[in-house]
């Protein structure tokens, strides 16, 4: 991975090729993780642990400390299970998330990388309430390379349109099925009461593989506080992180999974189709302080 904006790498450079470890290593550290939104506690947790770290192995070189630190952020990551559950024929992928986050774009982005993986994908716009929202679903799904099975009308109730869409993919054996759901209330029932009609519609033809919730990373904790009902009830199995590349900082993948206790699985990094990854541990902390 490219160095990004929210790179610790800059921070840290002049830390790591000084001759040896002292006071202002550590106080520069801790600015590091806590400019880069890894949050005050857990800032204090990586520190102490680094500390102890430094003691056990008798080190006074930073280098060593970079390594260390390297290891450390992967050991936090890893303590999630990251992977993608897709192994369901078709497997269901329901996503969810509050309006403007990056929801469409992510569809859109996912359906490509599962088509680069020679998945078949097909897209069930279950956001049924603006026809604009839905055509522009309609134009990620295309560049994706995804089918969409759309509303019939404006309003159409948006568990129908989850059922056909199930039922597309089981008639011409697509693989893996991404159903896009509202942001915003829009029906007297209230969003989680849709959410849960799409969820039950949907588990009588198929289990839902994942839940996946998206996150815009620029808004840091807030949007974590506005994704709340999603949290508590929508059975949210992964978390989407979109806008990484923009002033959003490395640290919150680790707040936010430490936070909400549900793994990252996906990355946004940029307005393109390409710019959707998976999230691997390794890869991730190594990007992070490398
Ligand atoms: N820089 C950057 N921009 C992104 C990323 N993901 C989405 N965006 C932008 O964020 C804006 C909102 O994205 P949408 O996909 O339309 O968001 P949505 O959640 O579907 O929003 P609604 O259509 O209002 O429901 C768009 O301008 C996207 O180009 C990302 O990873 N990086």
């Amino acid at each position: 991975m490219a160095e990004s904006s929210w790179s610790l790498g800059r921070a840290l450079r002049g830390m790591f090729v000084k001759p040896t470890i002292d006071e202002t290593t550590w106080e520069d550290l801790e600015t590091a993780l806590l400019t880069a939104d890894f949050g005050p506690d857990i800032t204090e947790r990586i520190v102490d642990e680094l500390r102890e770290k430094v003691e056990r192995f008798r080190t006074t070189d930073p280098r060593d400390l970079q390594r260390m630190l390297k290891e450390t952020l992967e050991e936090h990551f890893a303590k999630f299970d990251t992977t993608l559950r897709l192994t369901e024929r078709p497997a269901v992928v329901l996503v969810v998330g509050v309006n403007g986050v990056g929801k469409t774009t992510t569809i859109g982005k996912f359906a490509k990388f599962l088509q680069r993986y020679g998945r078949s994908v097909v897209v069930g716009a279950a956001d049924t309430f603006r026809a604009a929202a839905v055509d522009q679903l309609a134009t990620w799904a295309e560049r994706g390379g995804a089918a969409i099975v759309r509303p019939q009308h404006e309003g159409q109730d948006p568990a129908s349109v989850a059922f056909q869409t199930i039922d597309y993919a089981k008639r011409t054996g697509t693989e893996i099925v991404l159903v896009d759901t509202a942001g915003r209330l829009h029906t007297k029932g209230g969003l989680m009461d849709e959410l849960s009609k799409i969820r039950r519609v949907i588990e009588k033809q198929a289990p839902i593989s994942e839940v996946l919730l998206v996150l815009d990373a620029t808004t840091g904790q807030n949007g974590v506080m506005q994704a709340q009902a999603f949290l508590e009830h929508a059975g949210v199995t992964g978390l989407v992180l979109t806008k990484l590349d923009g002033s959003a900082k490395g640290g919150f993948v680790l707040a936010v999974q430490e936070r909400t206790g549900i793994p990252v699985k996906l990355l946004g990094q940029g307005e393109g189709i390409g710019d959707l990854t998976g999230f691997t541990p390794h890869v991730f902390a190594a990007s992070l302080v490398d």
